[in-house]
């Protein structure tokens, strides 16, 4: 069975009394472990599908199910967004602790499970620090800690490495498969830079201008092999999928 099973989805916005679709027939599925990466125009109404996904918007029609129940009834989903969503008042330790605290864990399963994280993230030297004492990528790195530290199933990512460097963008998409690799968790990540969907995508999805639908859906047998980046397979991968791109109306 497929983990993520989304069907026939529609979602519209009303403002003013004006409607806006922003997704029309939307159909998606990812298997159980898989890795799957969105890209398409801007404003074609990516993050309005994660929000769907991450129970935020409920107001769809269609079929969306997360191990099958809908969103508001899946608890193991996290989402993580390009501005990283941290508490510019709490520390970084602080940052992680508190959904769990909010979960209503004790105190000693708080701080077994923080420790853990911020051990296997290589974040311990930075727990007393706030976030505007963090690089991009730490800051990053502490979104995602605070997002595995209740140990999701589905990890949703809305343009995650789109405001870092070249090279702390890749040590970035590194450090996301080794953890894929490691936990196994179902990811969907929504980007606009070609070469990260195809390392990253077990399955790229291509969408269609406002309103969005998957108009393409392509398998990538190089998403996660660290040294597929250089091989011509990728760039004959990368070229195809910007020709793709370049096609959507
Ligand atoms: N609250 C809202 N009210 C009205 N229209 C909205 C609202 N939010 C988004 N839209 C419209 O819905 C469409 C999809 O928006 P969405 O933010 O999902 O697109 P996106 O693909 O994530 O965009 P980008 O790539 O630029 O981040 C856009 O045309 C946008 O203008």
């Amino acid at each position: 069975m497929d983990y993520l099973s989304i069907k026939s989805l529609y979602v519209e916005y009303v403002h003013n009394k004006q409607i806006t679709p922003a997704l029309k027939d939307v159909c998606l599925s990812l298997p159980f472990g898989c890795t799957g990466v969105i890209i398409g125009p801007s404003g074609c109404g990516k993050s309005t599908l994660l929000n769907v996904l991450a129970g935020l918007n409920q107001s769809y029609q269609g079929t969306v199910l997360i191990n099958g129940k809908p969103p508001r009834d899946s608890d193991r989903t996290a989402l993580i967004l390009q501005d990283y969503g941290l508490l510019p008042w709490k520390t970084v330790w602080d940052n992680v602790r508190l959904g769990l605290k909010i979960k209503g864990f004790s105190k000693p399963e708080i701080d077994l499970k923080t420790e853990k994280i911020f051990h296997r993230l290589g974040l311990l030297h930075l727990r007393k620090r706030y976030p505007a004492q963090l690089s991009g990528g730490q800051r990053q790195r502490v979104a995602i800690a605070r997002s595995l530290v209740l140990e999701p199933e589905l990890l949703l990512m809305d343009e995650p490495f789109s405001s870092l460097d070249a090279l702390t963008r890749e040590e970035m998409q590194d450090f996301l498969i080794e953890l894929w690799q490691e936990t196994k968790l179902t990811i969907l990540i929504i980007t606009h830079n070609i070469e990260e969907a195809v390392f990253l995508g077990q399955k790229i999805f291509i969408m269609s201008a406002c309103p969005g639908t998957i108009i393409q859906e392509l398998p990538n047998p190089l998403a996660g092999e660290y040294t597929a980046r250089g091989k011509v397979e990728f760039l004959e991968m990368s070229g195809s999928l910007r020709s793709c791109l370049r096609g959507v109306k």
